[in-house]
């Protein structure tokens, strides 16, 4: 993938999402939970972006403060928006209400993300009548065309969301996500909660979607082997920092971080020889409020030096083919970012 053919859509700059701990009657902060901890990172129009990484490694809080569901503690998050790049972080409450239709999420679990008690006409009715359908006939256009996307019956309408399986909520919910006709769709573990029989009917229409309509998907999975499935690039995380970005052909053939290599090592295989080879990731992932010095992961890494765990290592890039990664192993064999 030749990514200076590509539009950037996200251009997110030294972003950090940090939850205070606090403590006491005064409520004093003792300390932050670094969840999203500098991280850079450009999102292009139209790609899917897959990110994955340990749990509590900082995923769904990256996703969030990309749409402001959490708010972020620094940096920018600019975004390609009415022709030109806007800081989002900086817009108006005007600007705010016009961007919700821009990015949208779907989340993991479709049961809660639909209000039980009502039907799915009003849940699909709220959205579009705060984003100024003003008649019943315009919203039920949209309704009907939305959920025609998602092969479901428009008389399903009338129904609550316990008639439904796990897999029409789902569809249910893509649904309404593109009610506004948004853009970007941050997809978080969308698929998890799901019979693996029914996972890739539904990754399948996601992908036929995003084809009809250009969209970009945001696509956070525990799950590798789905996110390969779905992903142009990936990007790994690890306590609220990025280790690798690659395409995701090149990560999983290639992969550079012993991270990524870690993790891509612990995906099943039904072969012996690679059984043997298999590196275990030993230990957890430590606190987010307490990081490890150095490099974050040295206390796990079978491949740790001295200077591991004392620097941070720089973002290195591949010039050739845009491969990232941070790691000290590559110093003197890829050029940092800067250089
Ligand atoms: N609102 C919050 N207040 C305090 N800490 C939070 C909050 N949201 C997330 N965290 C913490 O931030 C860290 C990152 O959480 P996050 O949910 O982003 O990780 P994740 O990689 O998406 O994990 P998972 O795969 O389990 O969903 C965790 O330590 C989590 O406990």
């Amino acid at each position: 993938m030749k990514t200076n053919e590509k539009e950037v859509l996200f251009k997110v700059e030294n972003l950090k999402t940090w939850f205070p701990i606090k403590k006491g009657i005064m409520k004093k902060t003792v300390g932050n939970v670094k969840a999203v901890d500098d991280i850079s990172l450009e999102v292009y129009r139209g790609e899917t972006i897959g990110i994955v990484g340990e749990s509590g490694c900082g995923k769904s809080t990256l996703g969030k403060s990309l749409m402001l569901l959490e708010k972020p503690t620094d940096g920018k998050i600019m975004f390609h928006y009415q022709g030109g790049f806007k800081d989002i972080t900086k817009f108006s409450k005007q600007e705010m209400f016009e961007f919700r239709k821009t990015v949208q999420m779907v989340f993991q679990d479709p049961y809660s993300a639909l209000n039980p008690q009502k039907k799915i006409y009003t849940s699909f009715e709220e959205p579009l009548k705060i984003h100024g359908y003003d008649t019943r006939e315009k919203r039920e256009e949209v309704m009907q065309r939305v959920l025609k996307m998602v092969n479901i019956q428009p008389d399903y309408l009338m129904r609550y969301p316990h008639e439904f399986s796990g897999g029409q909520r789902q569809r249910l919910c893509i649904a309404r996500a593109l009610e506004v006709t948004p853009e970007v769709l941050i997809c978080d573990e969308p698929v998890s909660a799901l019979d693996v029989s029914i996972q890739a009917q539904v990754l399948n229409l996601m992908k036929d979607i995003q084809k009809e309509l250009n969209l970009t998907y945001l696509f956070i999975a525990h799950d590798l082997s789905v996110v390969q499935y779905m992903s142009d690039r990936i990007i790994v995380m690890y306590l609220g920092k990025v280790v690798e970005v690659a395409d995701s052909r090149a990560l999983y053939d290639e992969p550079l971080h012993p991270y990524t290599r870690a993790l891509l090592s612990a995906i099943p295989v039904a072969d012996i020889h690679v059984e043997k080879k298999r590196q275990i990731l030993e230990g957890e992932v430590p606190s987010p409020i307490n990081k490890p010095s150095g490099c974050a992961f040295h206390n796990r890494c079978p491949m740790c030096m001295e200077q591991c765990k004392k620097q941070d290592p720089p973002m290195y890039v591949d010039k050739e083919n845009g491969h990232m990664v941070a790691c000290h192993l590559y110093e003197g064999k890829m050029m940092t970012g800067a250089e």
